[in-house]
């Protein structure tokens, strides 16, 4: 853990410590757990005038703005609740956040309920669905689906280097659908077994590219191949706003250990891991589909296809606007 900044409370740096170390993850996740810390920055906050109130705040945006890349949800969560910060004195100031903390907390939950109870109407009974990764609104779509008394069985990736299929194969066993679980590399062999791939979202572009975990455009591209429909499911959350103005999502390249660990590396090269072995690692965690791989887009306003989106972006965030903090 580092050493927060002025005015930022302790559980601000570890909650940031956490998203970047994904001991928290997933976009939706993270987007619950920053406005979580928002709040308990706002009640523990023991700043004696409203600028200071105000501005440890925005440093407790910063803070956790700058832990992952990717994922719109942290930044449009963190706008969100600052947005909310109203009133002329500490303690005003102090409930409005919270109380903007909570609602966003709340409607994030309801959302990803809508979103399911749609994604579930693209589900028919006895339907075989892909994953890829572990996503939470792709999840709720399942659920919606076993809520509404469809079999449905599931075909889950692996997803390297972190693994994240198991924790989309555990959900899944817990309410009692038939798994099969492959590498990544067996994707294309299984799509013929599959009625859809199903996946969430760390951002959606305005022009419906889809921004999700490394490997899901080669698998949205084999399943445009085989004629195996694709999902997205994300909630208006993930939608990206700067890119209505050309901006690109920035991708997050993350440490090469989590691909190769040092034993590994050690006896591909020969050499001590300190020593220049001319090995390079990369890992990327995100990739970007284009939209003409992407059958639909599931929100909780409605399924969208991906090149409609961009409407519901301008309605939901307008033009333009700038970094969280500047509210
Ligand atoms: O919001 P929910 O649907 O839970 O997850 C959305 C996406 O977030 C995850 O990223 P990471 O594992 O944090 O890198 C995956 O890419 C997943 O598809």
């Amino acid at each position: 853990m580092g050493e927060e900044p002025p005015g930022v409370e302790p559980v601000v740096d570890s909650t940031a410590a956490d998203i970047a170390d994904m001991r928290i993850r997933g976009a939706a996740t993270i987007a619950d757990a920053a406005a979580e810390a928002l709040a308990t920055q706002a009640t523990r906050s023991d700043a004696s005038s409203p600028d200071a109130f105000r501005s440890g705040m925005r440093a407790a945006a910063r803070r956790l703005y700058e832990t992952r890349p990717t994922a719109v949800s942290l930044p449009n969560a963190l706008r969100y609740v600052l947005q909310g910060m109203d009133g002329e004195t500490v303690s005003e100031l102090r409930a409005s956040t919270v109380d903007r903390a909570e609602t966003f907390q709340r409607d994030l939950e309801r959302a990803q309920a809508q979103l399911g109870e749609i994604g579930a109407n693209r589900l028919r009974d006895g339907d075989v669905v892909m994953t890829h990764c572990h996503s939470t609104d792709a999840l709720s779509c399942i659920e919606a689906a076993l809520e509404a008394g469809k079999h449905v069985e599931a075909i889950v990736k692996e997803t390297r280097p972190r693994k994240q299929g198991h924790i989309t194969a555990s959900q899944l066993r817990e309410w009692g659908v038939p798994v099969t679980l492959i590498v990544d590399n067996a994707a294309r062999r299984y799509l013929d077994d599959a009625d859809h791939v199903l996946v969430g979202a760390d951002s959606i572009a305005a022009d419906g590219s889809v921004i999700n975990k490394i490997g899901t455009s080669g698998l949205a591209v084999n399943a445009r191949e085989r004629g195996v429909p694709v999902m997205v499911a994300a909630q208006t959350i993930k939608l990206h706003p700067d890119t209505m103005t050309g901006h690109t999502v920035a991708i997050e390249m993350r440490e090469d250990s989590e691909v190769l660990a040092p034993d590994e590396r050690t006896e591909i090269t020969g050499l001590e891991e300190s020593e220049d072995d001319g090995l390079t690692v990369e890992n990327p965690a995100f990739d970007v589909t284009p939209p003409r791989h992407v059958d639909a887009i599931v929100t909780e306003r409605g399924q969208f296809p991906p090149e409609s989106i961009v409407t519901l972006m301008r309605e939901l965030f307008g033009e333009t606007i700038g970094e969280p903090w500047e509210t």
